[in-house]
């Protein structure tokens, strides 16, 4: 069983399971963002937004939360790959980091999209 198909597969989801922990327990980003996160689902529920809104900021959550948690691993790659100040690590951290940001600017819009016509 344990090195069966199934078994490396639930493996894989423990570890996994595990990185996610991890990111809450100690990436400030992660922790600010699951914050928010809890802040924009106790609004969903005051203002009963529809199933198909609930789906679009589930998806604007996890997009962000995603991005995050894959820009928070790729900073710790460069850093041990490279401890040393480099431009190039520079421009990788930079791209990653702009990779959250459209993540994050996409999760306002839908916000925008779904908040404002009950607020307005
Ligand atoms: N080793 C390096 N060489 C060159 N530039 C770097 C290096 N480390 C960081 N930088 C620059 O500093 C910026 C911030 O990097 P840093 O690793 O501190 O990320 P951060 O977004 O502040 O993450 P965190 O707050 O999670 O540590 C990078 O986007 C990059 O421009």
């Amino acid at each position: 069983m344990k090195n069966s198909f199934l078994g490396k597969r639930i493996r894989g989801g423990g570890y996994a399971i595990k990185g996610a922990w991890l990111l809450l327990k100690h990436e400030p980003s992660i922790q600010v963002q699951f914050i928010i996160s809890i802040f924009v689902c106790l609004t969903g529920w005051y203002f009963d937004i529809t199933r198909s809104e609930w789906i679009f900021q589930f998806l604007a959550i996890g997009l962000v939360m995603a991005a995050e948690g894959l820009n928070t691993a790729l900073e710790a790659m460069a850093d041990f790959v490279h401890p040393d100040f480099h431009s190039k690590i520079g421009h990788i951290k930079d791209v990653a980091a702009g990779a959250v940001f459209i993540a994050a600017l996409i999760a306002v819009i839908i916000a925008a999209f779904i908040y404002i016509p009950y607020i307005f």
